[in-house]
């Protein structure tokens, strides 16, 4: 006896607490019908778990609570309690005795369960009865419905009770658990196969962006490293062009200033002058006048003496001998004085006219050297003027042959990215314009543009115009060159060479790729032997250059000699340079030429003039000196002829003789003649001096000039000068937000600033050329790649946990065939007996539909009863059914104890033979397993060892109580309302 004890209270009809105890193996429930007896089947499923409202014939599960009846009111809870005998231990728990309750409320719905009154969960109490046969699919609790089922199942749907018989359903439960388990493995599987193809598809790009990121910031790191130090450099030297300027500057204004104070010093010293000049005009207006006096009184002199003279001639006529003699010799004496004094005067101008002479024919020699030199001067001051205008021409039209370039220079500024003409662009040192002229050739009219596009679209524009054709270079593209490193050493090691062509221009940074990609291997040698020897050493791998223009080419043929008009437009502009510098050298001499010439001049004329006076005044003095003599000879004759041999005469005064008065005044006269002569003289020199003092005011003008314009250009150059440093600091601050001071330290000393400085611009192409860069990327794929190498860890740990979980469904599949069958063996045994014993003859077996797939497979049974050759089960009457549905069930019982067992009207299509035969039947398994058997038939009522009534004494409401098999029979036979 397994089953002791049922307490219901609240159960569909049992609407008061009902107990029914077992204790026997054999019991029969009989009743009329609707009295309440299947719902004690239902009661005992119910306990044991049964969740499907249909198969406990209801709508809901609250319809197993008594619901109430004419008499009684609902009740709000239902509870059923099992009692267990498990002193045999066939439910998994270590008590003898097991209770195990359900319970249910009507308003909350909830349920509740117990075991040994201990709460617990369903899945407690399901696993509990799990493999004990008392499982809800099991045959342990069997309705006629169940029993008429079996025979017309699927095949497929029989084999679950084959299954609950053969005590798999806690591996088939697992089995679904692990499948469960490895559905859901599965779907994260896909879901993080999902995950993990998306960020595949973000991590490759990612790690592409990540990388372009750090090349950038590297190449940036480097670009500052390098950039900074270039941009200390280039503050350092224009600090120090600054300060150089700055001085310059200074230098200029004290230059300036000093020829401002020798310009008012020359200007003093002029005015000096001039006040001199008309200080010797009023002079020798004075001096005339007192030669006008002096003048006068020699005539007034000359006439007293000529008077004097007719007096003493006519005293003479009547004097003595005596006294004519004193008279004569005081006439000889007087005619004496002044004849001497007459010559004297005469050979003193003859002598000063002989020097005056002299100096004019010198100063004429000068006037006329001078007048040579500056008509010389002139000649090439006009010569230099045309070369000027026709450089100037030149100049201003520099692209006259060249259609092409005229016609995109003239639209420069409509064409975008146009930069200019490699002529303009750089600017050769001094005396290397021809060997730059010879280096570039045809290059020199090649137009530097931005990139491929500008040149692009100036292509168009000369096509459009029919404008002629043009070579461009475009800055993007072009790469410099450079002499490799053996090549340089040798070059170096070799007599001439001077460098490379790219090192003797100049010209603005941003072109240092042009002038290095066209000049960067081109040498330049001193000559041409030299060139050819270095040539032979580079085994003609380079173009070598001479400073005179000589080429020889890569590969050894050689250019060279004279071309007539050698101008270039890079030759143009020195040579425009050099006619400018000798035109204002010249100009400057011309002048100094013509103000010699002037000042010559002018000496020469008053030096002319004084010997013209002094001609006249000899001329003049001429006759004088022959009447003076003529008249002393003659009075020496007279005196000679009157004058006694022994007369003494007394010594004659001639203090106060008229002829010494007169004498004094010719004396006076030609010594106020030479002060004027001498003042006008000093005139002209002092005019001269005007005239040179001028003009070396005019010179030290001139000069300031050129200071003044010379400061110009240094203010301007300063100012350029500190516009770039602004900008390069302005570059420090802006690009990398330091201060000069701040980037000094950081300052990196460069060998080769010039290698820097092209370094800094492939820099920045290289990291323009790498366009647009994400700079999270790298903290953005760092996130990424270890999100996906964590994914796919986790996805290697579900592809481990499925393997481990097909392994364990396999293991399970393997014992679950091996249980399954051993069972479908021994209840196959079985089957033919009990068919044998129940039907009186024939044979029954169960077979397998797929013998191949044990787990799947359905289950169909080949039945013969005796004497009858049908064995398709579902062609047999209902109650052939119901017996081959029971036999196969005692197989069962036979192959598997089963501590309980309910039948509920399973015998109820039976004829009162079978009946009989299955009652006894039920009698065999006494003492293994226990049978309550809901019955209507008397045959079943006589073999149960004890029978329980069900009766509904109040209209709804089941009531049990215990009768005796007579009493039973009555029950059944009266009908419901009697009871
Ligand atoms: N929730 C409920 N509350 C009250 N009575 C209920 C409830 N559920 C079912 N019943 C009653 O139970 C009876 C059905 O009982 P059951 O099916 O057990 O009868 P039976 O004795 O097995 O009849 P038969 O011999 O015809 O099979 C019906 O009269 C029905 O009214």
């Amino acid at each position: 006896m397994f089953l002791k004890r049922i307490e219901l209270q609240g159960f569909k009809s049992f609407a008061d607490k009902s107990v029914i105890t077992f204790d026997s193996d054999v019991i029969g429930i009989v009743g009329p019908n609707g009295c309440g007896k299947s719902n004690i089947n239902d009661a005992i499923r119910w306990v044991l778990g049964e969740q499907s409202v249909k198969s406990l014939r209801g709508s809901s599960m609250s319809d197993v609570i008594f619901s109430g009846s004419q008499q009684r009111k609902a009740v709000n809870m239902a509870e059923v309690t099992l009692v267990f005998d498990n002193s045999k231990h066939f439910l998994n728990i270590d008590y003898e005795e097991v209770e195990v309750t359900r319970r249910l409320h009507r308003i909350s719905g909830e349920g509740e369960y117990f075991i040994n009154q201990t709460p617990c969960r369903l899945k407690d109490i399901l696993n509990l009865v799990m493999d004990t046969g008392l499982g809800k699919d099991s045959l342990s609790i069997i309705s006629q419905g169940n029993i008429s089922s079996f025979a017309e199942a699927k095949p497929e749907d029989r084999r679950a009770l084959f299954e609950e018989a053969a005590g798999v359903a806690k591996y088939k439960k697992r089995k679904n658990d692990s499948l469960n388990k490895l559905n859901r493995t599965q779907e994260n599987l896909l879901r993080l196969e999902d995950i993990i193809l998306e960020l595949e598809r973000q991590v490759n790009p990612l790690k592409r962006q990540a990388k372009k990121a750090e090349l950038y910031l590297e190449k940036k790191a480097q670009l500052e490293t390098i950039e900074v130090s270039v941009i200390c450099d280039e503050i350092e030297n224009l600090q120090n062009k600054i300060e150089i300027l700055k001085k310059k500057s200074f230098d200029l204004d004290s230059q300036k200033a000093m020829h401002e104070t020798t310009i008012q010093v020359q200007d003093l010293k002029n005015m000096e002058l001039k006040k001199e000049i008309s200080q010797l005009d009023q002079e020798v207006n004075r001096l005339q006048g007192d030669l006008m006096k002096v003048m006068n009184e020699m005539n007034m002199l000359e006439a007293r003496k000529a008077e004097l003279d007719e007096k003493r001639k006519y005293a003479m006529e009547y004097a003595s001998n005596l006294d004519k003699a004193k008279e004569l010799k005081k006439m000889l004496e007087e005619a004496d004085y002044e004849y001497k004094d007459r010559q004297k005067r005469y050979m003193d101008m003859q002598s000063d006219l002989e020097l005056t002479r002299k100096q004019v024919s010198e100063l004429e020699n000068q006037v006329s050297f001078c007048n040579q030199e500056a008509l010389q001067a002139r000649n090439y001051l006009n010569k230099l003027n045309n070369r000027k205008e026709v450089l100037e021409n030149l100049m201003r039209q520099p692209f006259n042959h060249q259609q092409g370039v005229k016609a995109i220079m003239d639209a420069q500024r409509s064409l975008h990215g146009v930069l200019g003409v490699m002529s303009q662009i750089i600017i050769p040192h001094e005396s290397y314009e021809l060997a730059i002229t010879n280096a570039l050739g045809g290059a020199m009219y090649h137009i530097v543009t931005e990139d491929e596009t500008a040149a692009r679209h100036a292509i168009t524009f000369l096509k459009k115009n029919h404008s002629g054709r043009a070579t461009f270079l475009p800055i993007s593209v072009l790469r410099p060159r450079s002499l490799n490193h053996d090549s340089r050493t040798l070059a170096e090691h070799s007599a001439g060479f001077l460098g490379t062509a790219n090192e003797f221009v100049d010209n603005d940074p941003i072109f240092d790729t042009v002038r290095d990609s066209l000049l960067g291997n081109v040498i330049v040698c001193d000559n041409l032997i030299n060139a050819n020897e270095l040539a032979k050493t580079l085994k003609f791998q380079y173009k070598i250059i001479t400073v005179e223009g000589d080429i020889v080419h890569r590969g050894g043929s050689m250019t060279g000699g004279h071309i007539r008009d050698n101008s270039s437009p890079l030759t143009i502009r020195r040579e425009l340079e050099t006619v400018k510098e000798s035109l204002e050298q010249h100009t400057l001499k011309v002048q100094e030429l013509d103000a010699r010439q002037t000042a010559l001049q002018s000496k020469r004329e008053s030096q002319a003039n004084q010997l013209v006076q002094l001609q006249i005044a000899l001329a003049q003095l001429q006759p004088i000196v022959d009447a003076k003599r003529a008249k002393l000879d003659r009075l020496k004759i007279d005196y000679e002829q009157i004058a006694p041999k022994d007369m003494e005469l007394d010594a004659v005064s001639m203090e106060d003789d008229i002829v010494i008065k007169l004498s004094d005044m010719y004396s006076r006269r030609d010594d106020i003649t030479k002060a004027i002569n001498e003042k006008r003289d000093r005139r002209v020199k002092a005019g001269a001096e005007v005239d040179r003092q001028e003009m070396q005011i005019r010179e030290l003008r001139r000069d300031l000039n050129i200071l003044q314009n010379e400061e110009r250009e240094v203010d301007i150059d300063k100012a350029k000068a500190e516009a770039k440093l602004d900008n390069a600091l302005e570059r420090l601050s802006g690009n990398y937000e330091m201060t000069f001071e701040y980037a000094q330290t950081l300052k990196q000393e460069m060998e080769d600033m010039e290698q820097a400085r092209a370094d800094v611009s492939r820099l920045r192409s290289e990291i323009a050329a790498l366009g647009n860069v994400n700079l999270d990327a790298p903290q953005e794929y760092a996130e990424v790649s270890e999100r996906f190498e964590f994914l796919q860890s986790q996805k290697a740990d579900l592809e481990a946990a499925r393997a481990k979980i097909l392994d364990a469904i396999d293991e399970m599949d393997q014992s679950m065939v091996i249980q399954f069958k051993e069972m479908f063996d021994k209840i196959n045994a079985e089957l033919n007996d009990v068919f044998r014993a129940l039907f009186g003859g024939g044979k029954a077996r169960l077979f397998m539909v797929d013998p191949q797939d044990v787990l799947n497979t359905g289950i169909d049974i080949d039945v013969q009863p005796p004497g009858k050759s049908v064995r398709n089960i579902r062609l047999f009457s209902g109650g052939e059914k119901s017996l081959i549905a029971i036999c196969v069930l005692f197989s069962i019982l036979k192959a598997r104890t089963i501590p309980l067992c309910i039948f509920d009207e399973v015998e109820a299509a039976l004829d009162q033979a079978n009946v009989e035969r299955f009652a006894k039947y039920i009698a065999q398994f006494r003492g293994e397993s226990q049978f309550i058997v809901v019955t209507h038939r008397p045959g079943t009522m006589a073999q149960c060892d004890s029978l329980y009534g069900v009766t509904m004494q109040q209209n709804g409401v089941s009531q049990l109580l215990r009768v005796k098999l007579q009493d039973a029979i009555e029950m059944i036979d009266r009908p419901k309302e009697a009871a």
